[in-house]
């Protein structure tokens, strides 16, 4: 099977969808390659389905939500381009694509060094949006874009909305901006049918907690521990007891991201309750210190699947 997992993922990339043997289905089909595993063809329809509906979809079959993390434009954005379809094809059920920022405070070392490699390249909003609105028809799974508050507010929330929506992105992920201040941002994605992602953390109030929760869409980003992203040795067991808190208040979907890195914290995380796992800095590590785009693009199928194995 891990062969055939293996040819399938890389397949994507090597054949235009149109000389795929499997491009043979109709659009709209997925291909099944065995009870356990299906993959979603390059060709598969615009992915209509959304977050929620992502999370509902993956509830009624009992499974957790891979969730992958890049940012754009590391090492460049046609290896972005790529890297989300071996992200999709590879099994991942929503991608975070980040929009590089030259201030970005919560993130660690890694993700930072790949914001400046990105923005160093020329990377900025519009050449993202155009290769999105080539790439988004290609993936069967929903995207959630990451932007720091700033560049929103630069461009123009309204502005920003649509064009993001134009381009057929599901979710938005905003780290810094303040729950009082979400109200503009909800209003205008809301309009847009963006799904307005807020996150939790462990130094969170209560009461804090519920309102975030109340007011976040598509899914509740649990933060599983204080501090920037990052790889960490392990993920912290309040996860747990921050899981429970949350899930007395809410029926929505709560992802866990921060430090995963490998299979067993992708275990742990599930064991506690998790309804996703997000997985960051490990993925853009290998894609932006590779030798070359085609190895790190190798390289995070390999970690995709062995990551993505872990949930099953
Ligand atoms: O990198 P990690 O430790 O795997 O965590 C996910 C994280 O990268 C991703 O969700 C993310 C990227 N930038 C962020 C800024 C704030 C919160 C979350 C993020």
């Amino acid at each position: 099977m891990a062969a055939a997992l293996k040819a399938t993922c890389f397949l994507q990339l090597q054949k235009k969808p149109q000389d795929n043997l499997l491009s043979r289905p109709s659009k709209t089909q997925s291909i099944t390659i065995s009870a356990r595993t299906t993959f979603k063809h390059p060709m598969a329809a615009l992915s209509t389905v959304g977050l929620a509906e992502t999370f509902t979809r993956l509830r009624k079959q009992g499974k957790v939500a891979f969730i992958p993390y890049i940012t754009a434009g590391d090492p460049d954005l046609s290896t972005t381009a790529e890297a989300l379809k071996v992200l999709d094809s590879c099994g991942s059920d929503i991608i975070e694509l980040g929009v590089p920022y030259s201030d970005p405070l919560a993130d660690g070392p890694v993700i930072q060094a790949a914001a400046t490699r990105a923005l160093a390249k020329g990377t900025n909003f519009n050449a993202i949006m155009s290769m999105l609105k080539e790439v988004v028809p290609q993936l069967s799974c929903p995207l959630a874009l990451f932007s720091y508050y700033n560049p929103i507010l630069k461009r123009g929330v309204e502005k920003f909305m649509s064009t993001v929506k134009d381009v057929g992105v599901h979710g938005l992920v905003v780290p810094d901006v303040p729950l009082e201040e979400t109200e503009i941002l909800r209003n205008e994605a809301v309009k847009n049918n963006i799904e307005l992602v807020l996150l939790t953390t462990p130094t969170t109030p209560t009461d804090r907690m519920k309102a975030i929760v109340e007011a976040s869409e598509g899914f509740v980003y649990l933060v599983s521990s204080v501090g920037v992203t990052g790889a960490r040795a392990s993920v912290s067991a309040k996860v747990e007891t921050l899981l429970n808190e949350i899930k007395e208040v809410t029926s929505k979907p709560v992802a866990v991201g921060f430090g995963i890195s490998k299979p067993e914290h992708v275990k742990k995380v599930v064991a506690w309750g998790a309804d996703g796992v997000i997985v960051g800095s490990a993925m853009v590590k290998l894609l932006g210190e590779a030798k070359s785009p085609e190895e790190g693009l190798k390289e995070l199928e390999t970690l995709t699947k062995s990551l993505k194995s872990a949930l099953l």
